[in-house]
C-alpha cells in the first residue's frame, strides 16, 4: 500500500480532501454515458431491452424475468441449516434495531389554538437492489428489507442479477433470504437496468409496477443509475464500492487491523482500505501482517489490486488529533477505531457511515450480524448522508390546524410578510378570514 506522510504538515480541509487516497468521483462518472443509454433503452423497450442486457452483461437467456414463487420456496427448503441460522440471527438483530429507530410524531401547540403535527408515514412501494456480480449478497436482502418492513412499507419488490450458474435465476441463498423475509416479488434483473426497471416499471410481456423509493448497494453502474434516477424516485445514499478506514495508535493489534483492511478489499478490485495512524511502528507491523494474510487469501488477485490501487494506503500523522481530522475529511463508509480510548475518538468523529469501536467490533460483524445496517454511504457522501435505516423508507408530512383566534393572532405577521414579498393575494387569504373581506386592496 502506498504511504502518505503528513507528519509535520498542517494541510487545510480542502487539501486533505484532495489528497486522501480515494476513487475520484470521476470513477463513478465514467459509467455516466453507458448507464444513460441503458436506462433509455429500458424505458422505451421494457422487457425486450432487459432480456438483451441480461444476455450481454450477465451471460444468461431468460424466459421470465420475475422469479417464480416455487423457486423462492425451494431455496428456503434447501438452505444449509447453518446459513439459515446465520440469516435468522441477522434478521432478528437487525429487526430489533430497526424497530428501535421508528421515529415518534411531533405535536406542538405553538400558540393557543395553533396546533402543528409532524407525522411520519411509510413510503407505499419500494424497490430493493441486492448486488450479485463478484460476490453473493443474501445479507443485503436483510439490510434492505428489514428496515423497509419496520417502517411499515406496504409493497416491497426486490431485484438482483440473474446467475448463469443457476439457469438465469438469482443465487439460491439470495432467494432464500427473500423467502425468509416473506418477499414474494423478486426479479432477476441486475445492474443499472434493474434500477431503471423499478423506477419506470413496465407492462408488456410481464408487469412490474413502478416504485416510489429505491435503495441498495452496488457497483458503479448501480450507483450511477441511482444518480440519474434521483429526480424520478426517492433513492438512499450512494452505497457504492466498499471502503474501510482504520484509525489506530500504538495500542492496536496489527493482525486485527490487517485482517479488517483485507476483509473489505475482497469485495471489489476498486475497494478502498485506508490505515490512519500516528505510529510508524504500528504501520510497519500492519504491513507485515497484511502481506502474510494476502498470500493465503482466497480472492488474492482482487485483494492485491484493491490494496495497491490509488484508493488504498497508509496515512502517517503526527498525533491522534490529526488522525481524527484526516478521518473526518475522508468521511469513510466504515471507520474502525483501534486506539486506547475508542469512545473518546468516536465522540469527535462527525463523518462516517458507521463507526466500529475497539478490538471486538470488526467491520465484518456489521456486514452480517451486529444488528446495524451495512448499506452505507461511500465516496465521501458520509459527510451529508446516513446509512440505510427505518426512516430511509419513511417521509414526514406537516399538519397545520389553527383556530379562528389563533389565525387572527398571527394574521398581521402573515400580512406584513406577504406585502414584503409583493404577493398581496397571500395576505388577502388571511385577511378574508379575519376581517371578513377577501379583496387584495383591503389587506
Ligand atoms: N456500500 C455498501 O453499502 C455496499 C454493500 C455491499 C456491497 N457493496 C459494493 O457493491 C458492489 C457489488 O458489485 P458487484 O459487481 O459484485 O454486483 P452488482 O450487482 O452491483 O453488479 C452486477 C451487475 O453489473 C452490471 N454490469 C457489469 N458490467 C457492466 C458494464 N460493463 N456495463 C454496464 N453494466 C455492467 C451487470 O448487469 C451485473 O448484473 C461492490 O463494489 C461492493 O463493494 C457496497
Ligand atoms: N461490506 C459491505 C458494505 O460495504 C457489506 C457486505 C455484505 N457482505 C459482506 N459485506
Ligand atoms: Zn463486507
Amino acid at each position: 500500500m502506498r504511504v502518505l506522510d503528513l507528519r509535520g504538515q498542517r494541510p487545510s480541509e480542502a487539501r486533505l480532501r484532495s489528497i486522501v487516497p480515494r476513487q475520484t468521483s470521476e470513477f463513478v462518472s465514467s459509467a455516466e454515458e453507458s448507464v444513460a443509454s441503458i436506462l433509455a433503452d429500458v424505458k422505451s423497450r421494457g422487457t425486450a431491452a432487459l432480456r438483451e442486457l441480461a444476455a450481454r452483461f450477465d451471460g444468461v437467456e431468460q424466459a421470465d424475468l420475475r422469479v417464480p414463487q416455487d423457486a423462492i420456496d425451494r431455496a428456503v427448503e434447501e438452505l444449509d441449516p447453518a446459513v439459515r441460522d446465520g440469516l435468522e440471527t441477522a434478521i432478528e438483530r437487525t429487526r430489533a434495531f430497526a424497530a428501535a429507530q421508528r421515529p415518534d410524531d411531533a405535536h406542538l401547540e405553538v400558540a393557543p389554538g395553533a396546533r402543528l403535527t409532524h407525522r411520519w408515514t411509510p413510503v407505499r412501494r419500494v424497490g430493493l437492489y441486492v448486488p450479485g456480480g463478484l460476490a453473493v449478497y443474501p445479507s443485503s436482502v436483510i439490510m434492505n428489507a428489514v428496515p423497509a418492513q419496520a417502517a411499515g412499507v406496504e409493497s416491497v419488490v426486490l431485484s438482483t442479477p440473474p446467475q448463469k450458474e443457476f439457469g438465469g435465476l438469482p443465487h439460491p441463498t439470495t432467494l432464500a433470504a427473500a423467502g425468509l423475509l416473506g418477499i414474494d416479488e423478486v426479479w432477476a434483473i441486475g445492474g443499472a437496468q434493474a434500477l431503471g426497471a423499478m423506477a419506470y416499471g413496465f407492462d408488456d410481456s410481464e408487469t412490474l409496477e413502478p416504485v416510489d423509493t429505491m435503495t441498495g448497494p452496488g457497483n458503479i453502474f448501480v450507483a450511477m443509475a441511482k444518480r440519474q434516477l434521483r429526480s424520478l424516485v426517492g433513492v438512499d445514499g450512494e452505497a457504492g464500492t466498499t471502503e474501510i478506514a482504520v484509525i489506530a495508535d500504538q495500542h492496536a493489534n496489527p493482525d486485527y487491523v490487517a485482517a479488517d483492511l483485507l476483509s473489505q478489499a475482497e469485495h471489489d478490485p476498486h475497494a478502498g482500505s485506508l490505515l490512519i495512524t500516528d505510529s510508524e511502528d504500528l504501520a510497519d507491523r500492519v504491513a507485515l501482517a497484511l502481506a502474510e494474510r494476502v498470500n493465503r487469501t482466497k480472492h488474492r488477485e482482487r485483494v492485491e489490486t484493491a490494496l495497491t490501487g490509488p484508493q488504498s494506503g497508509v496515512i502517517l500523522t503526527d498525533s491522534l488529533d490529526q488522525s481524527i481530522d484526516v478521518a473526518n475529511a475522508y468521511a469513510p463508509e466504515h471507520l474502525e477505531i483501534q486506539t486506547e480510548n475508542p469512545g473518546d475518538v468516536a465522540a469527535r468523529m462527525r463523518n462516517a457511515g458507521a463507526i466500529f469501536l475497539g478490538p471486538y467490533s470488526p467491520v465484518p460483524l456489521g456486514d452480517y450480524a451486529a444488528g446495524s445496517n451495512h448499506v452505507l454511504p461511500t465516496g465521501g457522501s458520509a459527510r451529508y448522508s446516513s446509512g440505510l435505516c427505518t426512516t430511509s423508507f419513511m417521509k414526514a408530512v406537516q399538519i397545520i390546524d389553527y383556530s379562528a383566534e389563533a389565525l387572527e393572532h398571527v394574521g398581521p405577521a402573515v400580512e406584513a410578510l406577504s406585502r414584503a414579498e409583493d404577493l398581496p393575494a397571500h395576505g388577502a387569504a388571511v385577511a378574508a378570514r379575519i376581517k371578513e373581506s377577501d379583496t387584495e386592496g383591503d389587506s
